[in-house]
């Protein structure tokens, strides 16, 4: 059986484009779409695994990546968007009529990744984003789901992919996390 990950990794996935600078990212409504226009190349983009991340129909995983958080401007249809989960340290700006998560940000300034925002970048029309580089929260998708005795063969399929499989972030976006933590506890 063929193993599906996300459509933007399954149709095959393109390289960066040099030079790209952003593009607009359009909800799934046919009419009346939320907009967001985004003025910046992505960065650490990735597959989640996990529960809380936005997947298009069918997807096992999401695809995530961050942008500086001021380089992203709701142009249409802003009223249409609300948080999904007012606790979550990553509040979701997500269409009340399609579901699609249109940015994530995080509004605590104590927070590792404050200032960066969440961007699924197949809403937006325009190739050359960076692709996904790694895959987070593997084992999460248990949680929605899948059967635990095909895990083997998933994270195989994502290392044949180039997107090495973790169950939490990649080692270098913890080594951010943990440097952050390190400096605001005084040992570093
Ligand atoms: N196993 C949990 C993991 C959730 C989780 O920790 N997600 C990560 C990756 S997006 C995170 O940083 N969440 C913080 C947040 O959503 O605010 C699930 O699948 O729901
Ligand atoms: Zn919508
Ligand atoms: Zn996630």
């Amino acid at each position: 059986m063929s193993i599906t990950i996300h459509p933007s990794v399954d149709k095959g996935m393109t390289p960066a484009a040099d030079n790209f600078s952003g593009g607009t990212l359009r909800c799934k409504c046919s009419s009346n779409p939320v907009e967001v226009s985004v003025s910046s190349q992505c960065a650490h983009n990735h597959v989640c695994g996990c529960t809380m991340c936005w997947k298009p129909e069918g997807a096992t995983f999401a695809q995530i990546a961050v942008v500086p958080r001021d380089s992203v401007k709701v142009s249409q249809n802003e009223d249409k968007l609300k948080v999904v989960n007012e606790s979550a340290a990553i509040q979701r700006h997500a269409c009340n009529e399609c579901g699609a998560h249109m940015y994530g940000r995080i509004e605590d300034s104590g927070h590792p990744f404050h200032g960066l925002d969440f961007i699924h970048t197949e809403l937006s029309d325009e190739d050359g984003w960076e692709p996904p580089q790694f895959a987070a929260f593997v084992s999460s998708i248990i949680e929605a789901g899948t059967n635990p005795d095909k895990m083997g063969e998933i994270r195989r399929h994502l290392h044949d992919q180039g997107l090495e499989p973790y169950d939490c972030l990649s080692p270098t976006l913890m080594d951010v996390i943990a440097t952050h933590t390190a400096k605001q506890k005084g040992v570093l």
